[in-house]
């Protein structure tokens, strides 16, 4: 069982250049590798810029296509465990902003389809309706790294405690969410919910943004990683760059242990209120 390894959230800059955000997003992996990383992890729609306009232009099937193949081959090649951050996904017609993690030796673990779309409106700030073009997914996943269970979640689902706490009570130690933040909410909210959403849940925290771009959609970029403990233990700047971190999972153990708040949940008050 792993207790110990090497993270790597991978801040990589996306354009709209297809195949230059491919191997891009692989000569970074490489980079990671040599790092010393067991899990690595890309952002939120890491192949195509972030917008309603683009993603179908963008979409691709899974496993089949460019992005998938890509991915797949970075894993074998550098026999690391990668979380492919995520894409537009197209099935049947509809589309899906969908995350897809790798085994090392180059297998589709699982896929996640994104929750909660990002539907938001703040005058002067930001307007957006993922909703226009993507759907939701309905499923909860989690994967098994080496004994660790981890769970998924993407940007927007970050808001939503009801998940943390869904992957919490199946055991998870380790949650990630590729997210692309934006200029408006970012700065306050983003640390803020990686922080309450780890303290709540005693679990690691991995948040893996795009980088800083000029023009679009402008993500926050400060990809981070929270401990138990609630602490923010590495996070980048706005640019492009790799943030590593030397996770303890016996800090879960520690911590909850001293803490236990999920053995002292008054359910049977909870559950029995009008709502
Ligand atoms: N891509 C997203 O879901 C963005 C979420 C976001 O910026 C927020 O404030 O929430």
């Amino acid at each position: 069982m792993m207790r110990l390894f090497r993270a790597a959230l991978i801040q990589s800059r996306v354009g709209k250049d297809h195949a230059k955000n491919l191997d891009n997003a692989s000569r970074l992996i490489a980079e990671a590798k040599k790092g010393g990383a067991h899990l690595v992890a890309l952002p939120e729609c890491f192949n195509s810029p972030y917008g309603t306009k683009f993603f179908n232009e963008y979409a691709e099937a899974i496993p089949d296509g460019p992005t998938c193949n890509m991915l797949s081959k970075a894993a074998k090649e550098h026999s690391v465990y990668l979380v492919g951050g995520t894409f537009p996904e197209v099935e049947n017609g509809k589309f899906y902003n969908t995350c897809t993690v790798w085994n090392p030796e180059g297998n589709l673990l699982c896929k996640y389809r994104k929750m909660h779309l990002f539907d938001i409106d703040i005058p002067g700030g930001i307007t957006f309706k993922e909703s226009d073009v993507l759907h939701a997914g309905d499923e909860p996943v989690t994967f098994d790294f080496e004994g660790v269970r981890i769970g998924l979640g993407i940007c927007y689902d970050l808001r939503f405690e009801e998940l943390a706490k869904l992957y919490r009570l199946q055991g998870c130690e380790v949650l990630i969410y590729p997210g692309a933040f934006n200029m408006t909410t970012g700065p306050i909210h983003w640390e803020l919910l990686q922080r309450g959403r780890a303290l709540d849940n005693q679990v690691y925290v991995f948040a893996i943004s795009p980088a800083r771009n000029e023009q679009g959609y402008i993500a926050w970029g400060h990809s981070q990683v929270t401990d138990p403990w609630g602490k923010v233990t590495a996070q980048a700047g706005h640019g492009e760059e790799i943030v590593y971190d030397d996770v303890n999972l016996e800090e879960c153990d520690k911590i909850r242990q001293q803490i236990p708040i999920f053995s002292q949940r008054r359910t049977d008050v909870y559950d029995t209120v009008k709502k």
